[in-house]
């Protein structure tokens, strides 16, 4: 059954039309970018799958339920995970605790006296710190951390609540080049390897095209073409309106790596 459906998801703001229409679908397994210029509407098309905005119009669904319109924490129970583009995590806490609390949380612990709560899920933490390759520094305050790995503490904090679908918005932004390319692969062979399926935005199209197994191209809150990185990278209306020469750049260079 398809994971994720969108169907006719549209938002207005006033007098602009944030999405207009706008359906696809995605799979358990598959990564799905949506793409696109400054306030294209990717962002908005983003928050109504993940329940921080109500479409005007239109129906979300995942596997088959009707989840248009719930609140975040409600759409967060039916299995999909967010991860954000500043750090949500506590600075002063250890990696490992970071990960435990998320755990806690997860099974609905809150509620645990914190030297109770630092025993709680050490295993599993470490295992989802294993995951992301952050085993070896579960011990150490996220503050101290490089950038590059505190993000994938939060896609370890993300992976805690088992979701079925996991939202990224911009997940590399702020990164050096070569560490986001590391981290997308890293996520895409967890979807792969466990089913999750991946909806992100991503302004690098380095990232995009290497790494995503289906394009959505938004310009000003439409669909203007959709498909593989091939098949978006040689769509004359993207080149057009988006791609331009960085982007036709950016797809080379990933075809070339992936041989
Ligand atoms: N809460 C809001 N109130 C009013 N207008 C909004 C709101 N959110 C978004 N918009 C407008 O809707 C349009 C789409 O914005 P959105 O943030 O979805 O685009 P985006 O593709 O995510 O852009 P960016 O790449 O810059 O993040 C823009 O014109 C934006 O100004």
């Amino acid at each position: 059954m398809t994971l994720l459906s969108a169907e006719g998801l549209t938002k207005r703001f006033g007098g602009v039309l944030a999405a207009k229409d706008v359906s696809f679908a995605l799979e358990g397994g598959e990564m799905l970018a949506i793409i696109g210029p400054n306030g294209a509407g990717k962002s908005t098309t983003f928050n109504m799958v993940g329940g921080q905005l109500r479409p005007d119009a239109g129906r979300v669904t995942l596997a088959g339920q009707d989840i248009t319109g719930m609140p975040p924490r409600a759409v967060c129970r039916m299995g999909v995970g967010r991860t954000f583009q500043v750090a949500q995590t506590f600075l002063s806490f250890s990696v490992l605790g970071n990960v435990q609390m998320a755990l806690i949380a997860h099974h609905g612990q809150t509620r645990m006296l914190l030297p109770d709560a630092m025993a709680m899920h050490r295993d599993a933490a470490l295992a989802l710190l294993d995951r992301v390759g952050m085993a070896a520094q579960a011990g150490r305050p996220i503050g101290e951390l490089a950038y590059g790995d505190v993000k994938r503490v939060e896609l370890a904090i993300a992976l805690a609540a088992a979701p079925r679908l996991l939202l990224m918005d911009e997940p590399t932004a702020g990164m050096a080049p070569a560490e986001r390319s590391a981290l997308m692969a890293l996520v895409a062979g967890i979807a792969r390897g466990e089913r999750i399926g991946v909806l992100f935005t991503e302004h690098d199209m380095d990232a995009v095209f290497a790494h995503a197994d289906r394009i959505l191209v938004l310009v000003r809150g439409e669909i203007i073409a959709r498909g593989s990185p091939e098949q978006v990278r040689a769509d004359p209306e993207v080149q057009r309106v988006y791609l331009g020469h960085s982007g036709t750049r950016a797809a080379e260079r990933a075809r070339r790596s992936h041989g």
